[in-house]
């Protein structure tokens, strides 16, 4: 039976913060606690919907401003969420820019804005009819999504905490033990190494080490831009055929550009390519080969699938980002991946790292690498109240108010500078 989704009466925004360990990247080293924002949209006639995104002090204040303006909106009505989120940011904040964790940085923060609300939107419009978000899509072509193992260069517990369970990752000995509890505990067939973190030869090392304990698993890895194009090629030329992909190897379109010229081993990005703006010109430099996609970034579920449209017409792969995340952001991409048929690579996600949640279990569980897409109404997973207030007061209680990796780091390492094109 449907039920009409009626108009918003009234939309949440509950900041959250849940435990990390500490994960060393190109700019730094993850701080104890990652910040998200729970929006929740109310309609009148008695219905939820969830979206999740990042909570840094800027952009939970051009959610609270959306929030603010969205009652009286129709729920099937995205392009109108759209306009009002274009008048909003231009009234509060003068259409600026966006910026995350120091390493993804857009000109606009209307796609970034617009991201959870959609997302909720849609969970509202599944829920009314009576159908799962992938139904709205288009239809979800796989029944089960496949993810990677996401590797981390880490320290083995925060400075002044007892070592965390997975402990000190650094060696590659240590990576390998590392990727075979993930392998394990969750199928993964497709890994990726964070890098940026170690010169590059150890990194190498490492990315050996993991082809000869895992013969058969897809390699990936990401420095985040560490190295400059001469020693990416050097990289690119001693792992071509070892790797699936190097993402992200030196920072901006004209380095991967120049890259591109002298290695057949397909470069992605998540760094250069993270806007619409940015199609034109990494396609006319043959920049990239593989685009990372990621509905926080892209203006939400819609817009990545318009995504996924263009890479297909310009011939680039299509894969999938991940910040550290929650169920909420976890339903939502499993849904937009298994709608989008050339999305045929294992979609990152940080999932394996938390050890808190706000969704009720039972739904998104890990099996031989992937996650079944949900089949309830909407996103099909639902909000546990109780968690979402204990992880909110560890968000109050917790001091921190946006993610500062280099900060962080300086405290233990007062010299570090982030690490982009060090090598
Ligand atoms: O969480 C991290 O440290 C990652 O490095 C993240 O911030 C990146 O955005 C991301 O995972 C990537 O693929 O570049
Ligand atoms: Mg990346």
């Amino acid at each position: 039976m449907t039920v009409a989704a009626g108009r918003v009466s009234r939309v949440t925004v509950t900041p959250v913060a849940f435990r990390d360990p500490p994960l060393l990247n190109v700019v730094g080293v993850h701080q104890p606690y990652v910040l998200r924002a729970i929006v929740q949209v109310h309609t009148d006639e008695g219905l939820v919907g969830l979206g999740e995104t990042y909570a840094d002090r800027a952009h939970l204040g051009r959610l609270e401003a959306v929030a603010a303006a969205l009652p009286g909106a129709d729920v099937f009505d995205l392009n109108a969420l759209r306009r009002v989120v274009v008048e909003t940011l231009g009234a509060s904040t003068g259409g600026a820019g966006a910026s995350f964790g120091g390493m993804l940085e857009v000109s606009s923060a209307v796609d970034t804005v617009v991201a959870p609300f959609e997302v909720a939107l849609l969970d509202l419009q599944g829920r009314a009819l009576g159908r799962p978000v992938s139904d709205l899509l288009g239809g979800a072509v796989r029944g089960r999504v496949p993810y990677s193992a996401y590797l981390f260069y880490k320290w083995a517990g925060h400075p002044g905490h007892d070592d965390d369970t997975w402990g000190e990752g650094r060696t590659p000995e240590q990576m390998v033990a590392q990727a075979r509890r993930m392998v394990s505990e969750y199928g993964f067939t497709a890994i990726k190494l964070k890098g940026g973190v170690h010169p590059p030869e150890h990194e190498i090392e490492t990315v050996e080490a993991l082809a000869a304990a895992f013969p058969g698993h897809a390699l990936r890895l990401d420095p985040n831009g560490a190295w400059t194009v001469e020693t990416a090629i050097g990289v690119a030329d001693r792992l071509a055929g070892v790797l699936e992909y190097l993402e992200d190897p030196t920072p901006g379109i004209d380095g991967m550009a120049a890259l591109s010229r002298h290695t057949g081993l397909p470069l992605a990005t998540n760094m250069c390519v993270i806007a619409f703006e940015h199609l034109k010109p990494a396609v006319a430099a043959d920049a990239v080969q593989v685009v990372l996609s990621d509905h926080h970034l892209w203006g939400g579920l819609r817009r990545s699938a318009l995504l996924g449209g263009i890479c297909e017409t310009f011939g680039l792969g299509l894969s999938m980002h991940s910040n550290s995340h929650l169920g909420v952001s976890l339903a939502a991409m499993t849904h937009l991946a298994a709608t989008t048929p050339n999305l045929t690579y294992a979609c990152d996600t940080h999932y394996p790292w938390k050890t808190e949640e706000v969704v009720k279990p039972g739904v998104l569980e890990f099996r031989e690498g992937g996650v079944a897409v949900p089949t309830g109404p909407g996103l099909g997973v639902e909000l546990d109240e109780d968690a979402l207030a204990a992880l909110h007061e560890q968000y109050v209680r917790c001091g921190q108010r946006g993610r500062e990796d280099t900060a962080y780091m300086r405290t233990v390492v007062p010299a570090f500078t982030p690490n982009t094109a060090r090598w």
